[in-house]
């Protein structure tokens, strides 16, 4: 590993099931998972411990104070200084962290992905790269509905109730204006193979 030189921090945003989990993934496979730190910003949704069970499912989720950014920040700065982070774990049926975490490694290059990370002017200014996935929101609800019941232990009355009370309004207020300080907009996230190329290659030419 090359110490002297500080880590590339590519960074991937756009609203809630426009495929940014696979953008990240198809970056991860070409460029090398050796060569990637990868930080979620899922990962660092607050603890809600004062909440009774039935009360959290009703917390705003899609409101940048619902993140510990200031957390995912430290871990950014600390990769940056080739010094490992412990990554919180979080549990999308309980709507908490499980009290685990995973080592991350610093490597060459960090990738960090969420819907609000072009919404904190401090978070963004740490990023090299800035890539926004577009995605209609029709075709983004749908996919939010199959996933959530699928992975998230949800019911179609629950995401559509937090899709309108919610998902929608915050992703109109914080997500869709934070897409002008994209470098790059992919429209179709994981399947264009044209956009993908273009930003691998960039990665490839920096590192
Ligand atoms: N271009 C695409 N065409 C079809 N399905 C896709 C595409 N990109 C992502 N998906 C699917 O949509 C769902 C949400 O994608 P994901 O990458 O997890 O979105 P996000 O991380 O933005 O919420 C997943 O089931 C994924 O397989
Ligand atoms: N306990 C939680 C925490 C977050 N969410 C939703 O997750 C969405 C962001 O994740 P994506 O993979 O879809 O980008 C966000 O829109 C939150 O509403 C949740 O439902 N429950």
């Amino acid at each position: 590993m090359n110490y002297s030189k500080t880590p590339l921090v590519v960074a991937i945003a756009g609203g809630s099931g426009s495929g940014k989990t696979t953008v990240a993934n198809v970056v991860l496979q070409r460029v090398g998972p050796q060569r990637i730190s990868f930080l979620p910003h899922d990962a660092y949704y607050r603890e809600l411990t004062g909440l009774p069970p039935a009360q959290r499912a009703l917390v705003n989720f899609d409101h940048p104070d619902s993140l510990e950014t200031e957390l995912l920040i430290d871990h950014i700065q600390q990769l940056k200084n080739w010094q490992a982070v412990d990554l919180p774990v979080y549990n999308f049926t309980t709507h908490s962290r499980t009290g685990e975490t995973v080592r991350v490694e610093p490597k060459r290059v960090i990738l960090v992905e969420g819907i609000l990370i072009f919404a904190e002017p401090k978070l963004r200014e740490l990023f090299d790269i800035k890539i926004f996935v577009d995605t209609d929101s029709d075709i983004r609800f749908i996919r939010r509905l199959q996933r959530d019941i699928a992975e998230r232990g949800r019911t179609t009355e629950s995401v559509v109730q937090q899709y309108l009370t919610t998902v929608r309004p915050m992703h109109l207020e914080f997500v869709e204006p934070s897409k002008r300080y994209a470098d790059v907009i992919i429209p179709e996230g994981g399947l264009n193979a044209v956009a993908l190329d273009m930003v691998i290659a960039r990665i490839e030419s920096l590192l």
